[in-house]
């Protein structure tokens, strides 16, 4: 198996267990005292419970599939480019558990009048983005569920975020953003692409 397969396979089919709450209180307790904390202050009393809740939220995505937020299906006589830009996006970097967040610019061409909700588009990248990620992927994840389970003709996803774990500590670059994009299908032809691209890019 290639290094390419054997990274699909661990990051986007392993097997995911169910959220277990008590264990994150647990964790976050022994975090607490091994950064030479005392998780029993006042302040930080009800911190476990706090950052077990918050993951249920920010790592929410583990447990949903494209297919659970794309059952919107219409049919609008187009095969026109659907574009939604500027899509906010919170992930956590899988490297430092640290949050990256930009945009995601989501763009598909509907295969035979078949389009999705608006708002669809941007579920899906919440879908993707509620995991423990790295922009690569979560930029190819969504370009990938729009081809598959809405059938589009042709993709574009591009992603621009902003990286804590190279802003607040490391490298200290808080100007740096990271573009990432995903082109499928039809969108790859250049006058689509550079259609699409200049939608994108008139901020
Ligand atoms: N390609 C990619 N890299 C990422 C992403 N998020 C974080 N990283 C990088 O992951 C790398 C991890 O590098 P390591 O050398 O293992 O970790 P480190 O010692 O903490 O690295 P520094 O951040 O350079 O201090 C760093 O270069 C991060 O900038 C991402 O979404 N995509
Ligand atoms: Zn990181």
């Amino acid at each position: 198996m290639s290094d390419h397969e054997q990274e699909q396979l661990t990051s986007e089919h392993s097997q995911v267990s169910s959220f277990d709450e008590e264990g994150v209180r647990q964790a976050v307790r022994l975090y607490l005292k091994s950064i030479g904390e005392d998780p029993d202050r006042e302040g930080l009393l009800d911190t476990p419970d706090r950052i077990a809740r918050a993951s249920r939220e920010i790592f929410a995505g583990l447990h949903q599939q494209p297919e659970d937020v794309l059952q919107a299906r219409f049919k609008v006589d187009t095969e026109e480019l659907v574009l939604v830009r500027d899509i906010e996006l919170y992930s956590v970097c899988e490297h430092h558990l640290l949050p990256f967040h930009g945009v995601a610019h989501v763009g598909y061409v509907p295969s035979h009048g078949t389009v999705t909700g608006l708002s669809k588009l941007a579920r899906l990248v919440d879908v993707y983005a509620k995991r423990p990620q790295v922009q690569e992927r979560l930029t190819k994840q969504v370009a990938d569920a729009l081809m598959d389970v809405v059938g589009a003709r042709g993709v574009i996803v591009v992603t621009e975020c902003e990286h804590l774990c190279m802003s607040m500590r490391g490298v200290s670059k808080t100007q740096a953003k990271t573009v990432t994009s995903a082109v499928r299908g039809i969108m790859k032809d250049p006058a689509l692409r550079s259609e699409a691209m200049s939608l994108i890019l008139q901020h």
